[in-house]
This record gives C-alpha cells, structure tokens and sequence, in this order.
C-alpha cells in the first residue's frame, strides 16, 4: 500500500513538472503573440469594428439603428482607408480611397478580378453566373464587350433608339402627372429595361404590358434582396437550406418568373436564327455558341443553354443602375432650380428647342457634362461596386488581405472625402470644370464607373443613356418640387443601388 502511494506520489510530482513546462511554455507562446502583435512588424487585417460572431450578430443587427451605408461611411472615417467589416453577417475589406482602389484592382488585378456567384441563386434558380459572376468571366467579358459595341455604345443606331425611348418616357411622365406630381422612378424603370430589351432581345415593350411590368417589377425586387429579411440573409449564410425552404418561396417565384422570362426570348431567337442576320446581342451569343461548338467542346465558354445568365445580369446591372441616376438627377434638378436653368440654357444654344438631342452634343455643353458627374459623384448608383474576390493572399501597406477575402471599393466613401472633393454634401458641378467653365475637367477620384478590369461593362451606354433622358426631359420641361416640400437625399433601402426614397415632382411645360 505504501508503495502504491509512493508511486502516485512520485507520478503526481512527474506529472506536476511536465504540466508546469507545458504551462509556461503555453504562457511564453501567449507573451509572444502579444508582444509581437504590439511591438513586432507583423502582417495582420486591416482594422474595423469589433465582428460580433454568430447568432448574437442577428439580434445586434435588429437593435442596430444605424442604416448599412452609414456604417459603412462611418467605418471609413473611424479606421481609414482600409477597413475589415461585416455587412450581413459576411466579412468584407472596403477599400477607401482612389489610389487604394487601384493599387489593388489594377496593380494587384491578376489575383483580385475574381467574383463568387450568389449562393441564394445558385440554390433557388441554378444560376451559376455569366458575364459578371461566371467562372468563365474573361472570354465572355471580351465577347459581350465587342457585342454591346455592335449592337449599342457608342453607335448612332441606338442612340436614336435611346432618344426615341426618353421622348416616350418624357410623354408617359407627362401624362402620369396628377396635382400631386408624379413619382418618376417607375416609368424609369421600364424606360431603361426597354433600352436593354432593345439591344439584347431587338425589340422593346410597351409600358402597358402586362408581362413587361411583371418583369420590370420583378428586377426591382431582385435589386431590393428579392424580399429576403435582412435577418434571414444573416441566417442563410451560416444555414444556405433557408433558400430551399418556404420562406424564400415568393424570392424564388419572381426570380424563375424573370429567368423563364428570358430563356423564352433566347429559345425564340434560336428558332429564328439566321446566321447571316445577326440581330441583337442574344443573336450573337447563339451565333458564338454554334462557332464554338463547330471548333469542339474543349473550348466553349458559353452554352446555349446558359445565355439566360449573362442577358439577366445585364438586365440587373443596366436598369437600376442607370434608373437611378436619372431618379437622382430629377431631385437633384428641382431641388436646384439655378443649376437647371443653366443646364436648359446650354441645351438652348447647342440643340435648339425642337430637334431632338444626339449624343455628340454633349462636346459642346460643359455644364451639362459636369451635372451628370456631379450626380454620380454625390450619388454614386452603384456605391460599393461589385464584389471582388481576393484569389491570393495579397499584401497591401501594412496589411494583409487574406485569399478567399470579399473586396468592396467604397465608393461613396471615396465621393465624400473631403479631402477629394472639398464640401462633399454640397452639389455643385463647377467642381468638374475649369476656372472659365468652359471645359469639363476630370477628377481622377471620380470612380463611378470602377476601376480596373472589372470595370463597368456598360459605361458608355450608361452615359449615353444618362445625357439623352435628362437633356430630353429639361428641353420640353422644367421640373420642379411639389408646393411646400424640401427634397428628400435619403437612401431608399437596396442591396447594391442607391436609389432615392420615393419622391413627386412636378413639370411645367417650357
Ligand atoms: C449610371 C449607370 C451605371 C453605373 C454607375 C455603373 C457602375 C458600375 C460599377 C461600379 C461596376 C463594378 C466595377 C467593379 O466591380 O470594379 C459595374 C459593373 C458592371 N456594369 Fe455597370 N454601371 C452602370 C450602368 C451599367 C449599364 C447600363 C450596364 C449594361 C449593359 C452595365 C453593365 C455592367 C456589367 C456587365 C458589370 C460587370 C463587369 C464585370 O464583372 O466584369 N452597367 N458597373
């Protein structure tokens, strides 16, 4: 028995000796991390608010009373140019200033280009993504590139179609007009689809469709997070069956709603295929396919039966998008009825009253030039871009951005640094002209469009489209606030668009 205890004894101190080593050695490995993470140059996240972890971040975003683009403009000014975050429960780097923006997406292009395509969608429609979120992104990049220059920028063709459909819109506002105003984002909204509809299915719909509105209707809610509770978005992340369960039934029904929507123009363009008449972009693509297909399998980036996905992100980037900086350009108009003035003075001395604008006007009006980037520099559309995806690890300063990592470029941050364009809050398009005002100045802060190759797609159709509808509209009307009311900049509550909350104007004929 004596011997017994010995033996425990002696195994307890053993035991007590090795437990004490590995303890100080635990403690000096501790010592050491904190030394060195506070002393010793060492790569480390850029900072950001504290992550608040899972499930207790759900209940912090249902007390949180700060909207997500404040937090977002806030966490600039907090913790710099270079900010971890989490945006729905999904840790994002917002990257803040212009020269960040292309240290990473041009200088570090080759490994930050990526883009992961929607989960939700993935799950609900079987999308795999196309142009913008496809895996094969480049070739099809090059290819909807050289077929929206075909078929739309930059060409006389749809310009006249553009024009044609703002004079359309110009009499459906017109007409809508009660004594309260009118309210001129969803006329906007089928306007700027139609300019679509015209270039990738050749034709366009009639307002009053019934099938048209549906989907018009359906690309907004999409846009707005395809009435999927911001909350259940937090779930979905950590649980992705929430989008097969009943309660994303209705996202579902209107996301096949616009997907069956758009495989019904592509099969009727594949019935009427002729290849020596290639028509619009669906054309082209269906054209493309049966080339690839005749030089082989191996290399065929797009099949007929996934262009649904690369025309649907066309739909979804294309109409809100540019939707909404008309929208903005509207109440920004009223609000500045002296800003107007010149503006309607330039169309005077440049277009005249009665023909029609043509988009080589914009040479010779400054002014108006400057409005338009002015919009977009206060109210950037697309606020955060598109979602990068860092394919490496990628060092930047003294930071590390780890492989796999989301990338923003905050842009609205950038927009409203004061540092970049001194009064930021105040609109005011002299800031994109020269001392005379005769000349429209760039401002290489101005990132509107992105940066990099990634950059927007359908810049200059968009641009094409912003100065035909607003000059179209201001030489038929001036527009003005309804009696009494002061203009509301509040952010209407969207995913990735910022769109203004709903407003009323009036037009009085010029
Ligand atoms: C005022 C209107 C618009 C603005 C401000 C805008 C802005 C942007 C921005 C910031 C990006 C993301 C860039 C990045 O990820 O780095 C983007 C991407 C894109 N935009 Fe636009 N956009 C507008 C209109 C349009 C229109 C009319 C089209 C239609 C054809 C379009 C098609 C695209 C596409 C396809 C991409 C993705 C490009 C890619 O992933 O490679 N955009 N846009």
């Amino acid at each position: 028995m004596e011997s017994l205890k010995g033996y425990v004894t002696d195994w307890w101190n053993d035991m007590g000796i090795i437990t004490s080593l590995l303890f100080g050695l635990f403690g000096s490995v501790i010592v050491f991390g904190i030394v060195r993470q506070t002393f010793g140059k060492r790569e480390k996240l850029p900072p950001g608010p504290l992550k608040i972890p899972f499930p207790l971040n759900i209940i912090a975003s249902l007390f949180s009373k700060e909207g997500k683009m404040d937090m977002i403009l806030s966490a600039k000014r907090k913790y710099g140019d270079l900010v971890s975050i989490e945006i729905d429960g999904q840790p994002k780097i917002l990257v803040g200033s212009p020269e960040l923006v292309r240290e990473l997406f041009v200088k570090h292009g080759d490994v930050s280009s990526s883009r992961a395509a929607s989960k939700p969608l993935k799950a609900m429609i079987n999308y795999t993504g196309g142009i913008i979120f496809g895996e094969s992104w480049q070739p099809l990049r090059r290819f909807s590139l050289s077929a929206l220059r075909t078929f739309g920028m930059g060409k006389r063709s749809i310009a006249s179609k553009i024009t044609e459909e703002a004079r359309i819109f110009t009499d459906g506002l017109w007409e809508s007009q009660t004594v309260e105003g009118v309210n001129p984002s969803g006329l906007l909204n089928k306007a700027i689809s139609n300019v679509i509809c015209s270039i990738t299915f050749g034709k366009r719909f009639e307002y009053s469709d019934p099938d048209y509105i549906i989907q018009v209707e359906n690309i907004k809610k999409i846009m707005a997070g395809g009435n999927i509770p911001p909350v259940l978005r937090i779930v979905a992340q950590r649980f992705p069956v929430v989008f097969r369960s009943p309660l994303s039934k209705n996202a579902k029904k209107r996301l096949q709603s616009l997907k069956d929507f758009i495989v019904q123009q592509v099969d009727e363009h594949d019935r009427t295929f002729e290849g020596d008449d290639i028509r619009d972009i669906v054309d082209s693509f269906l054209a493309e396919c049966r080339r690839l297909q005749e030089k082989g399998e191996q290399e065929c980036y797009i099949r007929k039966e996934d262009i649904w996905m690369s025309v649907w992100e066309l739909f979804i980037a294309g109409t809100e998008t540019t939707a909404s900086a008309l929208a903005w350009f509207f109440l920004f108009m009223a609000a500045h009825p002296d800003i107007q003035e010149q503006v309607f003075k330039e169309i005077v001395t440049t277009i005249g009253s009665e023909r029609a604008p043509v988009y080589d006007d914009r040479k010779n009006m400054p002014y108006t030039e400057a409005t338009l980037a002015e919009v977009l520099r206060h109210r950037p559309v697309a606020p955060f871009g598109l979602p990068h995806v860092a394919d490496e690890t990628i060092h930047v300063r003294d930071y590390v951005i780890p492989k796999g990592s989301t990338i923003l470029a905050n842009i609205l941050g950038i927009h409203h640094d004061p540092e970049l364009f001194p009064e930021p809050s105040k609109f005011d398009p002299n800031r994109f002209l020269s001392d005379d005002g005769q000349t429209f100045v760039k401002n290489d802060a101005y990132t509107a469009f992105g940066l990099g190759r990634r950059s927007c797609l359908g810049e200059q159709l968009a641009k094409m489209e912003f100065f035909l509808f607003a000059t179209s509209v201001l030489q038929r009307f001036t527009i003005r606030l309804p009696a009494g009311a002061t203009p509301d900049y509040s952010i209407g509550h969207r995913m990735m668009t910022l769109l203004p909350s709903d407003f009323h104007i009036h037009l009085d004929k010029r």
